[in-house]
């Protein structure tokens, strides 16, 4: 068995080394085998002696995970992120040597990464690291899909290469990255925290309700950052662990960039490909979970029939209906939301199903959704304008598409919220609210302090 397949390794990396040089030029091989057993987050934390480059994401409704490292083959892109995702993406389809034979989403050829949520917004300089768009083809990526594993490597073979060489990084970095688990490190605490202008922010919620009212908007999303400083560097690898046990039905997701980590436990998907079936939620409109079960029920009761989240989620809907037209013959959308409770907080939610226009791909519908009004607001260059006047917050990557492709017409992108950018012992987190007419600031004041709760629990150890 072994032998065979280092046998069909060896074969793979000299079909691509003889590519190399009939090309003049790189070769990316890209070879997926199953795997025993390997814990994704053990994974991300193992890879961590490879590079500061790495990714994570699992949806953990589905049992299914992602844990990349490295950086085989990278899009990036500055203005018009989609469709320059989209022109190399394809191209990369094109050109690599891909070895998959399973049918499984989210193996063998797989980009993951996200975008920034304004090309246009003013730098702080924080996400410099990030940039406006990004994907990245990890050098060796793990896909967990229930009890299943596969790892694949994802090669830049150059015409000088030596498939004896080749051959040993790969099963050196197999050795590392499926490496018997090592206690994940303790999670340090937190030595401070620091509001940022809580009572200016609230004042912005003021002018923007005032803005709607006179006409000059109908909904805007404003959001505020929570400055953390931890007793040690953040390791990263143990706080996925402590979002993937507290937080259910969300999306664990970690984007590293020479160390820089955005990471994350969102609620919202943005849109899931399955081939031509796409997948994607409304979520908007936002109460605390109760005390008791009653409590809870009469919350939700309430929250389901209140005016101000009522209008917040009906503009999400109304604008993920259009878009979705945009490219999809066949579109479902039920007519009222229905409550999906979180750990903490419950939302209004109301579930998209569409049949993509075989011209479209996931990245026009992305094109198209990005920022939904439950991120941006309505209509939407209005109230981006009023985000980049009067927000003082570098959203960087909070809020935009965050998530992954496959070479199958798979994949799948999350909203990046419930969010925080970590440097070694400091974190940015992040949280908004939507912001309408009836909008009390002291009231969107309290649901981002919910918001922020989870991901802060987890960075003080106590969750
Ligand atoms: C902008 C955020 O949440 C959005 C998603 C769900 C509910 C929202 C709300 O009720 O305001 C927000 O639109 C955030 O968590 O940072
Ligand atoms: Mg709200």
């Amino acid at each position: 068995m072994i032998d065979v397949q280092t046998k069909s390794l060896e074969t793979l990396l000299g079909e691509a080394v003889a590519q190399a040089k009939a090309d003049n030029g790189a070769q990316l091989l890209s070879v997926t085998e199953q795997i025993k057993d390997t814990d994704p987050v053990h994974f991300f934390a193992s890879a961590g002696n490879l590079s500061t480059d790495r990714v994570f994401w699992t949806s953990t409704s589905e049992s299914f995970s992602m844990a990349g490292v490295g950086n085989a083959w990278e899009i990036e892109a500055e203005k018009n992120r989609t469709q320059t995702a989209e022109r190399y993406w394809q191209y990369l389809q094109n050109h690599a040597l891909v070895h998959n034979p399973y049918q499984e989403p989210g193996t063998g050829l797989v980009a993951l990464g996200g975008m920034s949520f304004d090309p246009d917004a003013r730098s702080s300089g924080r996400w410099n690291r990030f940039g406006h768009g990004s994907l990245q083809v990890p050098n060796v990526l793990l896909t967990q899909r229930h009890a299943r594993h596969y790892l694949t490597f994802n090669i830049q073979v150059r015409a000088t290469d030596n498939v004896d060489d080749l051959k040993k990084w790969v099963q050196e970095t197999k050795a590392v990255v499926t490496s018997t688990r090592q206690p994940l490190p303790a999670i340090p605490g937190i030595d401070s925290q620091e509001e940022i202008e809580p009572e200016q922010w609230k004042d912005t919620v003021q002018r923007a309700a005032d803005t709607i009212k006179v006409g000059h908007a109908e909904k805007i999303v404003l959001a505020r950052e929570l400055r953390v400083t931890l007793k040690d560097r953040a390791p990263i690898a143990s706080i996925l662990n402590k979002l993937l046990t507290t937080q259910p039905n969300s999306y664990v997701f970690a984007i590293e960039r020479d160390g820089d980590c955005f990471v994350g436990a969102s609620p919202e998907r943005l849109v899931k490909q399955d081939d031509e079936q796409l997948f994607s939620v409304c979520l908007a409109g936002t109460a605390p979970r109760g005390q008791t079960d009653e409590d809870d029920r009469a919350i939700a009761q309430a929250l389901l029939h209140d005016d101000k989240n009522r209008s917040e989620h009906d503009f999400v809907v109304k604008m993920i209906r259009q878009a979705m037209d945009t490219c999809c013959d066949v579109v479902h959308v039920p007519d009222k939301p229905v409550i999906h409770p979180f750990q903490n907080l419950q939302h209004l939610y109301t579930p998209v199903t569409a049949k993509l226009n075989q011209t479209y791909s996931i990245f026009d519908i992305i094109d198209q959704l990005h920022p939904t009004p439950a991120l941006g607001g309505v209509p939407r260059e209005a109230s981006l304008a009023f985000i980049r006047e009067h927000e003082q917050l570098d959203r960087g990557w909070y809020g935009a598409p965050v998530g992954w492709v496959d070479n199958h017409r798979n994949g799948e992108f999350a909203v990046g919220i419930r969010s925080g950018l970590i440097r070694d012992d400091s974190v940015s987190l992040f949280a908004g609210c939507g912001v309408v007419r009836d909008s009390d600031p002291e009231a969107e004041y309290d649901e981002t302090r919910i918001k922020l709760q989870p991901i802060l629990s987890v960075l003080e150890g106590s969750s």
